[in-house]
């Protein structure tokens, strides 16, 4: 990696190598689009080719090294990404608009990541199990995949794939990394923190290049035997479908349309910052995200008034400037998908209260930004209320009774993460076990995964697997009953 020009190559077999096409292509700032922040590899299938052939070199001797001798290898690159926190998370802002300080808040949260698993190098990894034949042992015991592609978004640049990544190697895979082209220089520098640890060349491999080409390619090559992905629906399922074809392990986080309840005992205030903290952080963009508000009537009108006056004062801008509470999207695209959604809202009825608009500054102008937007009057049909959006757009939506809210929450398609603003006891424990999502949040916005929990979805929002935490070990080893009798 070139650090000056930030001309970005591969990393395969423990070495920088520039794509063989000889192509790159630009990753723009997207507060700045005339502002190139890298130039990044437009790979083709021969460089996945060598990915794949340093990967299957390295998997033995990576798998036969002990746990703690690859864990001492995690702890290393922690307290490298830890130490270059400044630098990837200024980078990361360059990249994909989220501001410095959640920029930087991820890279750390990237490095406790890596601790947690390297910890799980000394945990562990079966169970004796009594056999019928009195003379013999019997137990479990668990081995890796072998070569694990990792597919990643460009949302949360690094906790994403770290979350990937770490428990991959940790429990013995070699890795393929292909990260998405909009965050690639972010990905390299996370990259260079796992090559100056000391990791053993082909054990971890970075490609970078088009989803179709090199997604596609990590998606339905024979020597990939696992596949993990975050990003949307549609590409998603052609990854899994891929996988399960030729019969690969696969894993995928997707979408989420989620909602937050506003109950008549509600902490106003309280629901009303969290809404807009869990919708409009990020700009909207994390598949956590809050979309959907679902309001009693009771605290309607007053519950909007709060919610509308914050979100009003919020302030848009460059990620890098201090005082941005909220950045530009992420690129040109999801620009135009977020200005789409926001037309489809008025024509289908929807009244926006605030936001929804181009901002006029000229220090702006060349930036993909858009003021948030609350929308009130929403019905559950309408795209607004159906559709992953991500970006900064709340619907309000107006309801009955506790009862009519959950009913309208799990009218969705997905079933990522959901939360309810009350004090009702009653109301939280029926919320707790009649809401159909992965991750369920009571006075607690829905965006905010630990690390040391599953995260996953229910319905369409994942392949029904779990990541992170002790859950893991499940997608990254498989296991193996071990019969022995003298
Ligand atoms: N669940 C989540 O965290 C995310 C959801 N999204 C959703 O996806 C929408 C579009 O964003 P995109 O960046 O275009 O997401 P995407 O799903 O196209 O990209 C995610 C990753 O998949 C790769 N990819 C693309 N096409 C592929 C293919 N045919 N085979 C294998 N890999 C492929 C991309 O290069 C990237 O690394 C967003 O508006 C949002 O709704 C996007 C990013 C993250
Ligand atoms: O909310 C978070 O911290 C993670 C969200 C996430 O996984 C995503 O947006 O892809």
């Amino acid at each position: 990696m070139n650090e000056q020009a930030r001309i970005i190559d591969n990393y395969i077999d423990g070495e920088w190598t520039a794509p063989l096409s000889g192509k790159r292509l630009p990753s723009i700032n997207p507060a700045n689009k005339r502002e190139v922040v890298g130039e990044v590899p437009d790979s083709i299938d021969a460089d996945l080719e060598n990915a794949v052939a340093a990967a299957e070199a390295a998997r033995v001797p990576w798998r036969k090294l002990t746990g703690a001798q690859r864990g001492a290898l995690l702890f290393k690159a922690a307290d490298l990404l830890e130490a270059r926190q400044e630098e990837i998370g200024r980078m990361m802002t360059r990249e994909m608009g989220k501001t410095l300080p959640e920029a930087k808040g991820e890279t750390v949260r990237g490095a406790a990541i890596l601790r947690y698993y390297a910890g799980e190098g000394m945990r562990k990894v079966g169970d004796v199990i009594p056999s019928t034949d009195a003379e013999a042992l019997m137990f479990t015991t668990r081995v890796p995949l072998g070569v694990v592609g990792v597919i990643s978004p460009w949302n949360f640049p690094v906790a994403i794939p770290v979350w990937k990544m770490a428990p991959a190697l940790i429990y013995g895979n070699t890795v393929i990394w292909k990260p998405a082209t909009e965050t690639a220089v972010t990905a390299a520098l996370v990259m260079q923190c796992f090559h100056d640890a000391g990791f053993p060349a082909g054990a971890v491999n970075m490609i970078v290049g088009s989803g179709s080409v090199i997604g596609s390619g990590i998606a339905s090559h024979n020597g990939v035997h696992g596949v993990t992905f975050t990003g949307s629906n549609a590409v998603g399922k052609r990854v899994g479908q891929a996988a399960l074809a030729r019969g690969a392990k696969y894993q995928l986080e997707m979408g989420g349309k989620n909602p937050v309840i506003v109950a008549a005992d509600a902490d106003l205030e309280l629901a009303a910052e969290a809404t807009i903290s869990g919708g409009l952080r990020s700009t909207g963009q994390k598949c956590t995200a809050t979309s959907r508000v679902i309001v009693v009537s009771d605290v309607y009108e007053a519950f909007r008034e709060k919610l509308v006056a914050k979100v009003a004062e919020l302030r848009v801008g460059d990620g890098l400037q201090e005082g941005t509470w909220l950045g530009p999207c992420a690129n040109e695209s999801q620009l135009n998908t977020v200005m789409s959604y926001i037309g489809k809202g008025k024509e289908e009825g929807a009244r926006l209260l605030v936001g929804g608009e181009r901002p006029n500054q000229p220090e702006l102008s060349n930036g993909f930004y858009v003021t948030p937007a609350v929308f009130d009057d929403v019905k559950p049909d309408m795209a607004i209320a159906k559709d992953e959006i991500f970006g900064p757009v709340l619907s309000l939506i107006r309801v009955d009774s506790l009862e009519e809210a959950i009913q309208v929450a799990n009218d969705t398609e997905y079933g990522l993460s959901a939360s309810i603003y009350t004090r009702n006891i009653g109301n939280l424990l029926t919320f707790v076990q009649d809401m159909e999502a992965g991750l369920v949040r009571v006075n607690a916005e829905t965006a905010g995964v630990e690390l040391q929990a599953p995260f996953g979805g229910m319905k369409q929002s994942s392949s029904h697997s779990r990541e992170q935490g002790q859950a893991a070990i499940e997608f990254f080893t498989s296991i193996k009953t071990v019969f022995i009798k003298p």
